[in-house]
């Protein structure tokens, strides 16, 4: 479909698993992505290491060590200016970022519901699909969309959508959704490279 390779930075918080299928996916199935670079926001996290093994060039910038948020998008989006990144891909990175004017329609995150359902703030992770859950919906699913400054607002490139099964817990529907993830989030890269 595509014949760009795009030039992607991935900004994780935790284990990783979504940087391990665009791995996984550029390896096996020639997703046309070239990593450049991963920045995690803690130095404890699994993420970190997945990348190392691939030989990536990686960074942790932690927010709190920032004075203002004006500085911390500044760490953030620095070194991707410089790798010559053409897309940010936000791959279960928790920390809210200011994006720069270069970067608007640059960014794309990947959320665990059918947004605008069960979004913004205090919604990640297993919380998202405990409030799923609670609230009793039948179909629940992930969505890929470009990040603006507010919480998962930004317009819709890709959604897919699977069952709520009665007596599902949290771990049964997070495993369900996640592999809805790892196709929806190779689409909408494989989408955007088509464009570029
Ligand atoms: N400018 C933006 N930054 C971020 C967005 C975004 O849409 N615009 N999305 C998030 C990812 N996200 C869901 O997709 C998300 C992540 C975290 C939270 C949240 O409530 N975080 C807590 C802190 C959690 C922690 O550090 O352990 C909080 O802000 O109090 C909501 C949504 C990434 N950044
Ligand atoms: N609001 C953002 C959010 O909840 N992101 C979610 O965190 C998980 C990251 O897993 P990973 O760290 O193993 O890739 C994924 O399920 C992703 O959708």
């Amino acid at each position: 479909m595509s014949d760009r390779i795009l030039k992607i930075a991935v900004f994780l918080s935790g284990s990783g698993r979504t940087l391990a299928n665009l791995i996984h996916r550029r390896e096996e199935f020639d997703l046309p992505i070239d990593i450049r670079l991963v920045i995690a926001s803690r130095d404890d996290v699994r993420g970190i290491e997945i990348a190392r093994d691939d030989g990536i060039d990686t960074r942790v910038v932690r927010k709190r060590d920032h004075r203002d948020p004006f500085e911390h998008s500044r760490e953030m989006f620095d070194p991707c200016r410089k790798a010559g990144v053409d897309l940010v891909v936000f791959a279960g990175y928790l920390n809210h970022v200011l994006i720069p004017n270069d970067f608007e329609n640059r960014v794309i995150n990947i959320h665990p519901s059918l947004l605008p359902a069960f979004g913004g703030a205090g919604m990640y992770g297993h919380r998202v699909h405990q409030a799923v859950l609670e609230r009793g919906v039948k179909v629940t699913g992930c969505t890929v969309h470009y990040v603006d400054n507010e919480y998962d607002n930004g317009p819709i490139i890709v959604q897919r959508s699977c069952p709520v099964l009665k007596d599902d817990t949290a771990d049964a529907l997070a495993a369900r959704v996640f592999e809805q993830e790892c196709i929806a989030l190779p689409e909408a890269i494989t989408k955007i490279a088509s464009k570029v």
